[in-house]
């Protein structure tokens, strides 16, 4: 425990340090000024974007570029110096620019700090891209099949969304732009991605190799089945948020304006139901109201564009009733909450090592993405898992404890198994869960935090599943790799599974609970098909469109930030060809 107080000590340090160096705003210069004091009440624009977040950053640089007025009313700061700097990701949780949102209380956060799961959200120009773990994925083409039976509409098909992708992708990687791989990916966008390759992996290679899966330069739609290097949205060491890719270049462009601290409160309907502008709290506290003379968007994310619709009148006609809200469209705004559970696995590497210092302007991971499928013939991943290794015990105490936060007794216990020793530290994620949770109104307060509720494994299949994939995956310390450095898997001696034969599966089902967490891929509570069109338009309402990652009705087979950049993209050509801009 000794351990932990210290890790506790260093971090709360290392936060206070940065924390004083946010004051400073040393980043300023980067960013668009602020607009607060130069915008009254009663203006308009030709848009309004609520949240200036990872999607709310691409469309409002699309926009500005095509001579029309466009106004981000951002409910936080400007990113930080800090925030840029790459391998500082972990210190970013629960500072000023995270909304420190947490979930209901859940089994299956038995382990946890608090019994419930810490989500974090960006509170930032930028959102969740500043403080993501900048790992990149799109899916796989029968993500976006899905996504087009949902919404009938064919133009969400992979064919029809790649030149998106490619539009948005800078992949600055030797290996992808020297191989026919290359074809897959973007290399002129504004998201820079790279791999980090070490030697480090090789013997991992190896063992996945023997167990028959395919190590490969790069997954993408031809090759969706295998292991390689993961993508990275950071060059030079710099995060590459879509505050940094696509704001940036834009900040002195007369047609973006960028209101920060303002929160908005209410979006504001005439008679007949036309979105015709936003009411906002402003950084010194006054209301005002904001018109947009075409449309309103909405780019608040996965829970804050829910809540900020029920709160304008647009969610289920009951829940709405019972907060006294009017109700203006009867849509499931809120349910469909989807997220990939995700479960921490460690093996001890009998390989002692020396302490090795930390590089921040570095992932502090060289990490390996696989793609598994238990059935070989199909061509989409059953589970994911994201691995590297740790050589630093007080790099694992950081992320056990702040960035999944499971209790000190969890992180203790497996510290001291592993104690110095090099640990493979593996995140092992079910990829299309069935489990659907909901986001709802705690109060008609603006400024509360809306309830959320993941319901994780609710949905029996989803544990069946995971347990049988996690106990599938970790017939790697079986590999002749794994014997040869003595690897072995690390029991978290769970109270819960006291009594299970390790390796059994009643056991494997017990850990699958014990050991959840998340990667923070929350999507699906304004989906497309239920509350908004294919064409991302508000069911009920006019001029109101949500785009971001609240609208994807189905998670995809990755992370899931490169599909909310492509939801930005579609957006605004949408807006392009509908006003002719
Ligand atoms: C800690 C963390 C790690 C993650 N790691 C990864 C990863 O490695 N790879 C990956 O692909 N995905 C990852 N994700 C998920 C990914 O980052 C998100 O899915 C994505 O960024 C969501 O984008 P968004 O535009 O929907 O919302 P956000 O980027 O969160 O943007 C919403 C914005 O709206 C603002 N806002 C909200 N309400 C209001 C209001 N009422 N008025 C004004 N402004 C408002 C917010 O402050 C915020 O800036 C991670 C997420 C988190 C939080």
């Amino acid at each position: 425990m000794e351990a932990i107080s210290q890790a506790v000590a260093s971090f709360t340090k290392a936060q206070n340090i940065l924390n004083m160096l946010t004051y400073l705003n040393l980043a300023a210069y980067l960013w668009p000024q602020p607009a607060n004091m130069n915008i009254k009440g009663g203006e308009s624009f030709d848009f309004l974007i609520v949240g200036g977040g990872t999607a709310g950053c691409i469309v409002a640089s699309n926009l500005a570029q095509m001579n029309v007025s466009v106004l981000v009313i951002e409910a936080g700061c400007q990113p930080t110096i800090d925030t840029e700097i790459a391998g500082l990701f972990p210190l970013s949780k629960n500072r000023n620019f995270d909304w420190n949102f947490t979930t209901v209380e859940d089994s299956t956060k038995k382990y946890h700090r608090g019994g419930v799961t810490e989500v974090e959200q960006g509170k930032v120009l930028g959102g969740s891209s500043i403080l993501n773990y900048m790992i990149y994925g799109t899916g796989n083409c029968k993500d976006y099949k899905d996504w087009a039976n949902i919404t009938n509409d064919s133009s969400w098909t992979y064919d029809s969304i790649f030149p998106l992708i490619k539009r948005t992708e800078k992949v600055i990687d030797r290996r992808i732009l020297q191989s026919s791989d290359v074809a897959y990916h973007g290399t002129q966008g504004k998201i820079a991605l790279k791999k980090y390759h070490s030697s480090t992996n090789d013997g991992f290679y190896e063992s996945y190799k023997e167990m028959g899966y395919k190590v490969l330069n790069d997954i993408n739609v031809n090759n969706p089945l295998g292991f390689t290097p993961a993508y990275f949205t950071i060059s030079d060491s710099i995060r590459q948020s879509t505050a940094y890719g696509f704001i940036r270049p834009e900040k002195d462009n007369p047609n973006l304006k960028v209101m920060y601290r303002s929160l908005v409160t209410k979006v504001l309907f005439d008679d007949n139901k036309r979105a015709i502008g936003v009411e906002v709290l402003t950084k010194d506290r006054k209301t005002i109201t904001l018109y947009a003379n075409k449309e309103v968007i909405v780019t608040a994310g996965p829970f804050k564009s829910p809540q900020l619709l029920m709160l304008s009148g647009i969610g289920p006609q009951e829940h709405l009733e019972s907060n006294e809200i009017e109700v203006i469209s009867n849509v499931p705004v809120g349910q469909n909450l989807q997220d990939h559970p995700t479960n921490i696995i460690i093996h001890k590497l009998g390989v002692v090592q020396p302490v090795s210092p930390r590089d921040p302007h570095q992932f502090p991971v060289n990490v390996m993405d696989g793609r598994v499928a238990i059935n070989k013939c199909q061509n989409y991943a059953d589970y994911q898992v994201l691995s590297g290794v740790m050589t630093n015990s007080t790099l694992f105490l950081e992320i056990c404890l702040f960035t999944f936060t499971f209790t000190n007794e969890v992180c203790a216990r497996i510290l001291e198994q592993t104690a110095n020793h090099q640990v493979h530290f593996i995140t092992h994620r079910l990829l299309y869960p069935e489990s659907r949770g909901e986001v709802r109104l705690n109060s008609t307060n603006p400024e509360d935090s809306p309830v959320i509720d993941p319901k994780y494994y609710t949905n029996e299949n989803d544990l069946e599943r995971h347990a049988e994939y996690i106990e599938h995956y970790n017939k790697i310390v079986d590999t002749s790799y794994y014997k040869r450095l003595n690897a072995s898997f690390v029991d978290p001696k769970l109270e819960s599974c006291d009594g299970l034969e390790v390796g059994s599966k009643a056991y494997w089902k017990c850990y699958t609970i014990g050991m959840s967490t998340t990667l923070h891929d929350y999507v699906g509570t304004c989906a497309m098909g239920s509350v908004v069109d294919s064409k991302l338009r508000v069911n009920g309402v006019k001029n109101l469109r949500v785009a971001d990652s609240s609208v994807i009705p189905k998670i995809i087979g990755s992370s899931v930030q490169g599909a909310v950049m492509v939801i930005a993209q579609k957006v605004s050509d949408l807006l392009q060809k509908e006003y002719g801009l």
